[in-house]
């Protein structure tokens, strides 16, 4: 299982340091949250903090968008450097679109659902998505407790992949711990964020322990 720290967790003051603390501890990609406001009730980070992390990482650039108005955010995040950006499927009106602007961008395309959103509503895009990411919280804040119902939807989501002979990735994110790795690594998910629990001890060792209880 490929595990995704979220800086929403690190040291704002020592973002470099926290960063490549996780590259070194064998990270596999770099989850950013940016939240406006309005999608959901808190607000982070710009473009301008995509491009400020480029050039002093060589982890992808996971982008996890909670704003109201994906569309308008493709381009500015592509070219600062995301290698995937991932939109709600509660965002637009018009998320088919939404994906193929960030394809035509020439970034991998995900979606993401909230956890009372059902599966359903990513019929029509699984065939051109590269990955699909499964909130197991509610969006907007990190160190909220992890839903344990999701795990069912993580593995019916396997199901489905496999049924229709899909190659798209299944990222969970939210309250992944110690103590929740195991269900979503045997419901099938192939990517884990983790920010709280990584951050909130020594990360190398938070990295470890998370990959030993992925097994
Ligand atoms: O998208 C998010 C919140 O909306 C974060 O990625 C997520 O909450 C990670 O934080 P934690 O591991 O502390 O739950
Ligand atoms: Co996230």
């Amino acid at each position: 299982m490929k595990l995704a720290p979220s800086i929403l967790s690190a040291d704002f003051a020592n973002l470099q340091r926290d960063v490549q603390v996780v590259e070194q501890a064998g990270a596999d990609l770099l989850h950013v949250d940016i939240m406006d406001g309005h999608f959901v009730p808190n607000l982070t980070f710009g473009p301008g903090m995509v491009a400020a992390l480029r050039p002093i990482t060589s982890l992808p650039l996971d982008v996890h968008l909670m704003v109201a108005d994906p569309q308008a955010w493709i381009t500015p995040f592509a070219t600062a450097g995301a290698d995937t950006l991932l939109i709600h499927v509660e965002a637009t009106a018009h998320i088919f679109h939404a994906v193929q602007l960030i394809k035509a961008a020439g970034v991998k395309a995900g979606v993401v659902v909230n956890p009372g959103t059902p599966l359903s509503q990513l019929e029509e895009l699984l065939p051109i998505l590269d990955q699909v990411l499964i909130m197991t919280v509610n969006p907007g804040f990190g160190g909220q407790p992890f839903l344990p119902a999701m795990a069912e939807k993580v593995a019916r989501l396997v199901t489905v992949r496999k049924q229709l002979g899909l190659h798209f990735e299944i990222e969970v994110d939210g309250g992944v711990n110690d103590h929740t790795i195991a269900t979503v690594a045997k419901a099938g998910a192939d990517i884990a964020v983790a920010g709280s629990y990584v951050f909130n001890g020594a990360p190398a060792h938070q990295l470890e322990t998370l990959r030993a209880f992925a097994k």
